[in-house]
């Protein structure tokens, strides 16, 4: 419904409208107020790495991990310690660290409530043990009373048309991030993005309620946020959590010899493509992604892991990329093990596969030995999740191996067999 060319508040080619003899009701089509859907509108990883490379480094120490030893680079090189806040764009005119307090704290250290803390008077509060150098799931803060603090924002545009259900899946994907560093949740704020001369306020609060509602589920509270109007809507969440600062599960942590374990099906992309096309329902698909990566987190670090991250956008190929070029090893995929989603391989046939999916399967091209798989087994395996799940080094009762980890191969990230 279009006047003078404003989109007015109404139907849009998508949306159904339904007449019966009192009143015509819109069931209106999330998916089609959105030019992509969920993780698969990510930026593409080589395009994201290279526009946030400027950043890497704005660490209080950027050399050194919670155990000491030397921070990989971006690219997985060791970086050079620099003895100091001496890094150009990243730090401020002072020499602080992006993200550092702008309130100094008092000379006075009586009357400052951070002087317990580390950190000097231009420097932040607790150390950085893990920033952007690795692309990890989440920024992880240790503060002197041994707590590790998590944080972490996504958000994204519908990936299915139902609000509550879009509202659940965001949450739990904002949520993954905290879990696949083996962090709790503690508190999250809402971000939302919403054509409000366009779609009804009230699709809005159901979309805030499925937030809420997967967010009790974790334990984790949910104090408030921040609301803008936008042509496009877009739902998630900024989350903090806590974590055990020497049981962290960091993506740079892989070993030669370590199994790898998927604790949920592929095939969320080309479903959800599927959907966004189609209006079929997938419930296989909802479940998955609505389904909280906590209990796969526990399981991970009760048997001992400490390396994982998260499927989502990039895919199973460029996550486990990431993962390996991270720890300085070849990861080693067992594709007959991989674990597919009902509906996935008939919707992939069908077409159904998105432009970010493509784009992750170029993006490790050059770092993949294929075998005998051909494109389209390669183009499940970089299929974009939308809050996928945790792809562990390590055994995780309960869920299947997929792989292994080993030692370096030249040139060579990722192996399918
Ligand atoms: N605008 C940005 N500024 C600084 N860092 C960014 C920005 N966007 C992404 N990053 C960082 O780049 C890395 C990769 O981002 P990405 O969104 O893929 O991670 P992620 O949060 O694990 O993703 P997902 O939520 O899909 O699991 C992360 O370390 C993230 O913090
Ligand atoms: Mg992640």
């Amino acid at each position: 419904m279009q006047r003078g060319g404003v989109l007015v508040r109404g139907v849009r080619v998508g949306d159904i409208q339904v007449k019966d003899l009192t009143q015509t009701i819109t069931r209106y089509r999330l998916t089609q107020h959105a030019h992509g859907g969920g993780c698969a509108c990510k930026i593409p990883p080589g395009e994201l790495e290279a526009m946030v490379s400027g950043l890497v480094g704005a660490s209080a120490d950027p050399a050194r991990d919670v155990s000491g030893r030397a921070v990989r680079g971006v690219s997985g090189r060791t970086a050079i310690p620099t003895g100091g806040p001496t890094r150009g764009p990243t730090r401020g005119p002072a020499g602080d660290p992006i993200g550092a307090p702008t309130s100094r704290p008092s000379s006075d250290p009586s009357s400052d409530p951070s002087s317990s803390l580390s950190g000097g008077p231009s420097g932040p509060i607790g150390d950085l043990i893990v920033g952007l150098d690795d692309g990890d799931d989440a920024a992880v803060v240790r503060t002197t009373d041994g707590t590790a603090i998590v944080a972490t924002a996504d958000f994204f545009t519908p990936v299915v048309d139902d609000a509550y259900d879009w509202g659940r899946i965001a949450a739990a994907n904002a949520l993954s991030d905290v879990y696949a560093m083996g962090g709790t949740p503690l508190v999250a704020v809402n971000l939302l993005a919403w054509p409000r001369e366009v779609l009804p306020l009230d699709l809005a609060a159901q979309v805030l309620r499925g937030g809420l509602d997967v967010a009790r589920e974790a334990g984790c509270h949910v104090a408030g946020g921040h609301s803008v109007d936008d042509p496009e809507p877009k739902y998630g969440m900024a989350v903090t959590g806590v974590a055990d600062p020497r049981r962290l599960l960091r993506n740079d942590a892989g070993r030669p010899g370590l199994p790898l374990t998927l604790t949920k099906p592929l095939g969320i992309g080309v479903l959800n493509s599927r959907h966004k096309a189609t209006a079929e329902v997938f419930p296989q698909a909802v479940d998955a992604m609505t389904t909280l990566n906590r209990d796969a987190a526990r399981a991970a670090l009760a048997g001992g892991a400490s390396c994982a991250t998260d499927v989502t956008g990039f895919g199973l190929l460029g996550h486990l990329h990431k993962l390996a070029r991270a720890s300085g090893v070849t990861a080693v995929i067992d594709a007959a093990a991989v674990p597919y989603l009902d509906g996935a391989r008939a919707a992939l046939a069908a077409g159904y596969v998105s432009g970010g999916t493509r784009r992750n399967l170029d993006w490790v091209r050059h770092r993949l030995s294929a075998g005998t798989a051909g494109e389209d087994e390669l183009l499940l395996l970089a299929d974009a999740q939308t809050s996928g799940g945790l792809l562990v080094a390590g055994e995780v009762p309960g869920y299947p191996v997929i792989g292994e980890l080993v030692p370096p191969r030249d040139g060579v990230t990722l192996v399918v067999r």
